[in-house]
């Protein structure tokens, strides 16, 4: 195994992953720079979840090495791969996965909880995200009688609550409106710029990653393009954010 370079937070070789014969992924390799916000884009099908799966531990590729800081994840079993994406990694899927019996602000604080960080610290943290995110006057409701976009930025808090070094987003606003969907990228992407979180974005939508440090395009399970951003984009996506992160 080659050791991959210091400044990328998580680097993969030559990735390659079937399911039952028909390819998810055929072969890529990527760096992510620690810090940066990645945007890895391409048609429905073209392996994105695969991608992201793998390199947050949550998938072991059949062939090829995934690192995170310069550790293995590809040869973790899978205790330590949980305990990675629990102490390391972030998480917001298309679909708010929210627990429905808890509140808005256990949701948002179980990352904390699930580390054994107290009640109140844990509730702390995840308050302050939630008005960071306008809803802390929602702290206290279920999941099931919110909005959509209200629950999505509860999957959001959650993310941020946990002080990641990694946020996997996969198609994080696919469910949501334009104006909300634009909002609540630049919420997320200046809240994790400012907190040195390192972003990697799954999207199909170009206005989505034009929100990114920059951009690797994929196509049929493999990388085909990779275009970093002027820094207009940088500059919009650090301050065109309403909220005060
Ligand atoms: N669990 C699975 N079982 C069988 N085939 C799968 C499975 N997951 C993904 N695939 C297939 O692998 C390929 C890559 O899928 P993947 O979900 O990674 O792509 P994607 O770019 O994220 O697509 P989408 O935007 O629709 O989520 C597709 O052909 C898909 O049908």
């Amino acid at each position: 195994m080659v050791a991959p370079p210091d400044n990328d937070v998580i680097w993969a070789r030559s990735l390659h992953h079937s399911y039952n014969g028909s390819p998810g992924l055929s072969g890529v390799s990527l760096g992510v720079r620690d810090g940066e916000v990645l945007a890895v884009t391409g048609r429905r099908g073209c392996g994105k979840t695969t991608l992201l799966n793998c390199l947050s531990g949550q998938l072991v590729p059949q062939q090829g090495e995934v690192w995170f800081n310069s550790v293995p994840v590809h040869t973790m079993g899978p205790r330590l791969r949980e305990q990675l994406r629990r102490d390391r990694f972030g998480w917001i899927a298309a679909e708010p996965q929210l627990v429905p019996e808890l509140s808005t602000w256990e949701n948002a604080a179980l990352p904390l909880l699930l580390r054994g960080v107290s009640h109140r610290a844990a509730k702390k943290a995840a308050t302050e995200w939630l008005e960071r995110l306008d809803i802390g006057p929602l702290a206290r409701k279920r999941p099931h009688t919110l909005l959509q976009s209200q629950r999505q930025r509860i999957s959001v808090a959650r993310a941020l609550t946990g002080s990641p070094s990694v946020i996997f987003a996969d198609e994080p606003t696919a469910t949501l409106h334009h104006t909300e969907r634009t909002q609540l990228l630049r919420t997320l992407t200046t809240a994790a710029r400012s907190h040195g979180i390192t972003v990697v974005l799954a999207t199909h939508d170009a206005e989505v990653a034009a929100l990114a440090d920059r951009v690797v395009g994929m196509l049929d399970g493999r990388r085909v393009t990779n275009v970093s951003l002027p820094a207009a984009s940088d500059t919009e996506g650090r301050s065109a954010c309403s909220l005060s992160v």
